[in-house]
């Protein structure tokens, strides 16, 4: 067996390997990993710049941003750090004496800076515009919703991207050597090739491969380990239900809760746990640019009664929901809450009375339950953390999910998400809810669950402004039903009178598309 005798002799030459394991961990480790950290620090600067700049609404900046990245993400490394380490070599040796290591450096920053401000400018704009809007909603403003959840929500999506550039850092440092570095500069890989020379096999060179290995396997599975543990969260409490479980987990919840409402106010006996508010809209006019969507909108909406507004895709629903919580604002008209106009409110005020769910939830994916529904008490509200967490719980428990609280929106089924969702609404302790098709995106086995709980909510007062297509809910719990058609109110009362009596041509046609 002469041949595995050779190889061994090449590859496995235990006494070459040991001869240069010193110089491999204290010169060659050590400059690997100066060479990587310091040009992903160096990057990650570069990078933002280039990120910004990059989104920016100026060309001016724009442009520059672009050609950079084409130039450095499209040269191979090797190319850049042989132009950079040469043609640069004279002013190098002026500014940094004479060792070529420092234009090394700056070589694979720029490279790394080309492909961290790809990095940064995905992650930020990866962001749904739905965060901010539920930000928004929980009268965070602009600045708060950036600070809170949208720019950690950025940099959590791209670790694991910062961490691979890091690696491809590790790696690319090594040819950082054809710029001749001296004997104590090196890095891994030449350190292992000057001995491979002097041993006359591949040894050395494999262990420099098994160092490489070492610095780069562990920081993949740690970055993975870390992404998960982030997205789902600590995962106790049973795994996601059936959505028939759903039903009757939720019939439980709502059970126990009703059997903890004083008598005088349970909901056999005449309800309002909630202090429902009353809305006057008037006249409400409502234009994204030229296209006038809401045209002169008149409804009145009593104190703790539901109220759907149903009619056919574009007619305006949303943008009255929105109109009413200002997240869009209207170009004329008035909209009264409890009397007071909604226009002369600050809106950050307007919506801690008026809460609203949306159709893709939009929770706080990095957050658990328990914190999705606690932020806004502490940030907004400034409770104690141990009263909001107080509140929070007993608002996961109104909706059915205090076994869940330390679930991530990741590990909940979209039924489940969606009561957190309403959970986080009701923790502000708004006067009036708005729902925005919020089982629209649901699976339909987990429609009921949270159709039940906001028919709950109904009974105990709250006052609820729903725009839904799910017309035997409008019948059966709704106290007002709405019919829009090109934003308009085109009829407006009691289910039986919309369902079973309607007067106008254009509501007969939408119900016989739609039952
Ligand atoms: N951000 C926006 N910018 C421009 N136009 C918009 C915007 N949002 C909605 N629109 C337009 O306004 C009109 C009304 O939209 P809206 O979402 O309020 O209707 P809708 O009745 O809720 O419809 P759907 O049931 O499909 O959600 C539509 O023509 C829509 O294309």
């Amino acid at each position: 067996m002469n041949w595995l005798e050779n190889l061994r002799r090449s590859f496995l030459d235990w006494q070459a390997m040991a001869d240069v394991l010193p110089s491999m961990i204290t010169i060659g480790l050590k400059n690997t990993l100066i060479l990587a950290a310091a040009s992903t620090v160096l990057g990650v600067i570069l990078g933002m710049l280039l990120a910004v700049m990059s989104i920016s609404q100026s060309r001016w900046l724009r442009i520059p941003a672009r050609v950079y990245t084409d130039i450095f993400r499209g040269l191979p490394a090797i190319v850049t750090i042989l132009l950079i380490g040469q043609g640069f070599a004279r002013i190098g040796r002026e500014i940094f004496g004479p060792s070529p290591y420092p234009l090394g450096i700056l070589a694979l920053s720029l490279i790394a800076g080309a492909y961290i401000g790809e990095i940064f400018r995905s992650g930020i704009q990866s962001v749904e515009r739905g965060q901010m809007e539920a930000c928004r909603a929980l009268s965070m403003s602009y600045g708060q919703g950036m600070r809170l959840i949208v720019i950690p929500q950025g940099i959590r999506r791209v670790l694991p991207a910062l961490v691979n550039q890091f690696i491809g850092n590790v790696k690319d440092s090594s040819l950082v050597y054809f710029l001749g570095l001296l004997a104590s500069e090196r890095e891994i890989f030449r350190v292992g090739q000057d001995q491979a020379v002097v041993t006359g096999n591949l040894s050395p060179l494999l262990l420099a491969g098994a160092f490489y290995l070492v610095i780069t396997v562990p920081l993949t599975h740690m970055v993975n380990y870390i992404d998960n543990t982030l997205r789902l969260g600590k995962q106790k409490g049973g795994a996601v239900t059936s959505g028939l479980a759903e039903v009757s987990e939720l019939a439980g919840a709502v059970k126990a809760s009703a059997d903890q409402t004083p008598a005088s106010q349970s909901v056999a006996t005449g309800k309002s746990r909630f202090k429902g508010g009353s809305l006057a809209i008037t006249n409400l006019d409502m234009a994204y640019g030229n296209l006038d969507v809401l045209k002169g909108v008149n409804l009145t909406v009593k104190p703790g009664t539901v109220t759907c507004v149903i009619g056919p895709s574009g007619s305006g629903k949303s943008t009255l929901l929105r109109c009413l919580n200002r997240l869009v604002e209207p170009k004329g008209g008035d909209v009264l809450l409890d009397g007071e106009s909604i226009l002369a409110m600050k809106p950050e005020k307007l919506r801690r009375r008026v809460g609203m769910v949306f159709q893709h939830f939009n929770l706080f994916p990095d957050h658990s339950a328990l914190e999705n529904v606690m932020l806004s008490l502490t940030k907004i509200k400034g409770l104690p953390r141990q009263d909001a967490e107080r509140i929070a719980e007993a608002r996961l428990a109104d909706v059915g999910l205090a076994a869940r609280k330390h679930h991530r929106p990741g590990g909940l089924s979209g039924g489940q998400q969606q009561r957190v969702a309403i959970a986080r609404a009701l923790a502000m302790d708004p006067e009036v809810i708005l729902f925005d098709e919020v089982t629209s995106a649901l699976d339909p086995e987990l429609v009921k669950g949270v159709l039940n709980l906001m028919a709950d909510l109904g009974l105990r007062g709250m006052t609820m402004v729903i725009v839904t297509h799910e017309m035997g809910f409008a019948r059966k719990v709704a106290d007002q039903v709405v019919f829009m058609d090109e934003g308009r109110v085109i009829e407006a009362g009691t289910p039986t009178a919309i369902f079973d009596n309607p007067q106008s041509a254009r509501l007969k046609h939408f119900l016989a598309e739609v039952l």
